[in-house]
């Protein structure tokens, strides 16, 4: 199919719009919430004596924030753009993308309010009460409707790959969703589970693994398959292996969970099965990777220049590497070590920062000038500061972190000739103190990071130039 020769429907480029420009404003609010709580672990006084600024309700809402918030507008906007743009047709319904936008918005302002007066269904990465639960439930299914019914009313015979992952990652999250949110309501703001004891724990890492897998990993490689290709003007190295990569790891995911729960009350042989599991789930993971990083074949000259395209291949570097150590910390052994430690931490935020967050900027700084029909960011050396700061802030903060990691771990775990503790917990946490300020001061970096990103955004989006957009259009290699 040739761009050049078909006339473009008119597309949805509005709630696209609203959802990048979010994305930016979350990210912002998420990672400003995570410096703090990052600061608190250094200077537990900045809590101010009041409850609802202990590290205990900001910490939810950090998480919260960056990933359902700052993530998932970044999501959304990307779907939506990808879907319209690779099916060639407008979005299935203007007045359910409006529905998902107004509503996501209200579950993120309504956590940001229930998370710090401390209402929590207490689910990791599900905390929020079943009110908001359902409104999540009546938005997703909203959005499941509007992306299939677009690939279902598409213009071209084929379903671009990138629409594959967006569905599973839409698909799967409702299903998690519901699953993992069942409860029994007994005042609005309480509820209890219906699940008791190990099965609750089960049923908690099979939703929190798999937001990992879909709403952390899918969604974002969805992404990855529509913008490094279009950034860098090339082809998806191999098709093939994306309709590969997309199997195994939508079929390999769901299994992984019980690594969350080695050496608990769960049956020993369900930690063995996350355990395998989890080990192979490094090969799709690297052959996704690989996919991504060898599109630039023939065209890696134009990281020189483009800190657009550095965002997006670094990321992918960042989630070759949480893929590889995923696996690695899933061993039983390893787990030992690094269960309860800050390597952990590390982990979590070479995956989050290193590859949900730079993916998602690279896409943004791809999107907004599209979206608002001008020529280009305001400023590309502005861009490259962030790509500086946002890789020097997620080297600072994991780094930080594998050191404080493995030291707590092997703290803990040293014992004297006559079986006493070598080190008392207060030790191992004094000598972390160093570790947390670097981890602090990178994430400064990258907040700074974020903030050049908006002004940049506001200068592009105010200033009078537009693009020629016949001109712009026929440039765009493919994907169309
Ligand atoms: C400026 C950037 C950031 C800073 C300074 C930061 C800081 C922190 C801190 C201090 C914690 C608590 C660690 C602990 O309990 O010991 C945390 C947890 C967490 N953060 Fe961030 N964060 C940042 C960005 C992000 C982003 C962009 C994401 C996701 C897209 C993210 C996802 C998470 C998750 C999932 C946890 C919970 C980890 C766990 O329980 O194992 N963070 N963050
Ligand atoms: C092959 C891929 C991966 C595997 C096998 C894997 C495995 C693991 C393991 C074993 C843990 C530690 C569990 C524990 O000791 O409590 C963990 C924690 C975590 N991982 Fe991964 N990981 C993978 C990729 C990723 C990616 C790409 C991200 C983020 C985008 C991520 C986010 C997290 C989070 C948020 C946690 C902390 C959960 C919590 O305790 O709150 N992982 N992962
Ligand atoms: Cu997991």
């Amino acid at each position: 199919m040739s761009e050049m020769t078909q006339t473009h429907p008119e597309y949805n480029y509005d709630v696209v719009r609203k959802f990048a420009v979010m994305a930016v404003i979350w990210g912002i609010v998420g990672m400003g919430v995570g410096v703090l709580i990052a600061a608190q672990l250094i200077w537990p006084a900045l809590n101010f004596d009041t409850p609802w600024l202990t590290f205990s309700r900001l910490r939810p809402l950090h998480t919260n924030a960056v990933i359902f918030a700052f993530g998932g507008c970044a999501l959304f906007a990307t779907s939506y753009y990808v879907v319209q743009r690779t099916s060639q047709v407008r979005l299935f319904s203007d007045k359910l993308a409006n529905f998902t936008f107004w509503g996501w918005q209200a579950i993120i302002v309504a956590a940001a309010i229930t998370l710090p007066l401390g209402i929590t269904a207490s689910k990791e990465y599900a905390e929020l009460e079943w009110p908001i639960d359902i409104l999540i439930t009546l938005v997703w299914v909203a959005y499941l409707i509007n992306f299939f019914g677009t690939v279902i009313i598409r213009k071209v015979s084929h379903i671009y790959v990138a629409n594959w992952f967006f569905g599973a990652f839409i698909i799967t999250v409702a299903v998690l969703h519901i699953g993992n949110s069942l409860a029994v309501p007994v005042s609005l703001t309480k509820s209890y589970s219906i699940y008791g004891g190990a099965v609750d724990a089960m049923m908690q890492w099979w939703y929190g693994h798999n937001a990992v897998g879909f709403f952390l990993t899918a969604g974002f490689l969805g992404m990855m398959y529509y913008f490094v290709p279009k950034q860098a003007g090339r082809p998806v190295y191999s098709y093939r292996l994306s309709v590969i990569h997309f199997w195994a790891l939508v079929s390999l995911y769901i299994w992984a969970g019980p690594h969350h729960l080695h050496y608990t009350a769960l049956p020993d042989w369900t930690q063995s099965v996350g355990m395998v599991m989890s080990v192979v789930l490094f090969v799709p993971s690297w052959g996704g990777m690989i996919n991504g990083i060898m599109t630039l074949s023939g065209a890696w000259h134009k990281l020189r220049s483009d800190p657009v395209l550095r965002f997006l291949i670094v990321s992918l570097s960042f989630y070759g590497m949480s893929t590889f150590e995923g696996p690695m910390m899933a061993i039983k052994t390893v787990n030992a070590l690094s269960h309860y430690t800050d390597w952990t931490i590390g982990h979590v935020h070479s995956g989050a920062l290193g590859w949900v967050a730079m993916v998602s900027i690279g896409s943004l700084y791809h999107l907004i000038p599209v979206l608002f029909n001008k020529p280009g960011m305001y400023s590309l050396k502005l861009v490259n500061v962030h790509f500086w700061l946002a890789t020097v802030g997620v080297v600072l903060y994991i780094v930080a972190m594998w050191i404080s990691g493995v030291m707590q771990g092997l703290m803990w775990r040293a014992v004297n000739a006559d079986g006493t503790l070598t080190y008392s917990f207060v030790e191992s946490l004094e000598a972390s103190m160093p570790f947390y300020f670097i981890r602090f001061l990178g994430g400064c970096f990258v907040v700074v990071g974020m903030l050049i990103m908006a002004y940049n955004c506001y200068k592009t989006i105010t200033s009078d130039e537009t693009a020629d957009t016949k001109e712009a259009d026929s440039a765009e290699a493919q994907p169309a």
